[in-house]
């Protein structure tokens, strides 16, 4: 059973100009996507830059206005009042983000970031307070004494976790984490992958995970969409994505992943082109299940240009 379900979500920015300053055009960020989310389980939003990912995770935590659609928690639909204060939406969905080092208040020490979440919402005595955060510090292995320290005193993993004990401060039920690895190096993100992986089972958190990056969504995400272009054009488990793929834009965001194996990489790279050929011959265009038209040469610019580097051999 889901708790929680995002129907047809669409957001447009407006785009300003002229001597008034008055709406000339809009982009469209998000152009029409549903979603549900059951407990304890992972869902992945992959695409390519500036297909809307940030823009979803941000409007459903209610940091962007949705142009349309609902979003329902709990059976209550929370569309215009997801940021109200005190308000259970805005206790149980939390977010961490790509860049954990501007995400924490520069001035204020790791105690007094990790309480914010715990002034507002729960009603803690200072001693209950004090060991809430020494709770929340273990969970994410770091010791009690970075409680007095400021972020600027951390490595980015650690800033990145603490970034995390902030997040789950209060038990949240989902956490929408954009791109929460990618600034940080490949031993740390494996670290930080495992350690959200481990307390996803333990609280039984769902999570949203925004990310650009196949591999680390296969590592964590139970349930993948693929965007592109504020849509999602193939939505399925993790064996359907990877193993099965149905759209040509997945199959190329697949095959744009370097291949580590050599065993057998010639003959994958025969397979993928000719995949790409039949496809191409066959489809001038791609139409998805509302009747919304693809162009394959648009679509192929950016995944082309991977996809050579790739079957060259240069990656
Ligand atoms: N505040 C804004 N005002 C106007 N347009 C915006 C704004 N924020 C994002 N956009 C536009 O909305 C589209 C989607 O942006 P978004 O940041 O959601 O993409 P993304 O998939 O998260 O990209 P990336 O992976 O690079 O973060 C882009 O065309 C972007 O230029």
């Amino acid at each position: 059973m889901s708790f929680m379900q995002i129907n047809d979500l669409k957001v447009y920015y407006p785009i300003r100009g002229g001597f008034f300053n008055t709406v000339v055009d809009q982009v469209t960020a998000v152009d029409g996507i549903s979603l549900e989310f059951e407990k304890g389980k992972a869902y992945g939003l992959v695409g390519e830059s500036g297909c809307g990912k940030s823009t979803t995770g941000k409007s459903i935590i209610g940091l962007e206005k949705i142009t349309s659609g609902s979003i329902v928690y709990e059976g209550q639909n929370v569309t215009h009042n997801r940021r109200g204060r005190g308000s259970s939406y805005n206790r149980d969905i939390q977010m961490i983000f790509q860049d954990a080092h501007s995400s924490l208040n520069p001035r204020k020490r790791v105690q007094d970031i990790i309480a914010e979440p715990i002034r507002n919402f729960l009603n803690l005595s200072p001693d209950e307070e004090k060991r809430r955060i020494n709770e929340l510090l273990a969970i994410v292995g770091m010791n009690e004494d970075a409680k007095l320290k400021y972020p600027h005193e951390f490595s980015g993993g650690q800033k990145q976790r603490i970034g995390i004990a902030r997040a789950i401060a209060c038990n949240p039920k989902l956490i929408i984490a954009d791109e929460p690895v990618s600034a940080l190096d490949l031993s740390v993100q494996a670290q930080v992958l495992n350690f959200m992986k481990d307390i996803q089972q333990e609280f039984g958190l769902s999570y949203l995970f925004i990310s650009h990056d196949l591999g680390v969504v296969k590592h964590m995400c139970d349930h993948i969409s693929i965007m592109y272009k504020g849509r999602f054009v193939e939505s399925g488990n993790r064996q359907d994505i990877y193993t099965n793929p149905q759209h040509i834009y997945t199959k190329r965001l697949l095959s744009a992943i370097p291949d580590v194996n050599p065993v057998g990489r010639e003959e994958r790279k025969k397979e993928r082109i000719e995949v790409e050929a039949n496809y191409t011959a066959n489809h001038k265009n791609y139409y998805d299940e509302n009747g919304k038209v693809f162009d394959l040469k648009k679509l192929s610019t950016t995944h082309f240009v991977a996809m050579s580097a790739h079957e060259k051999g240069g990656i």
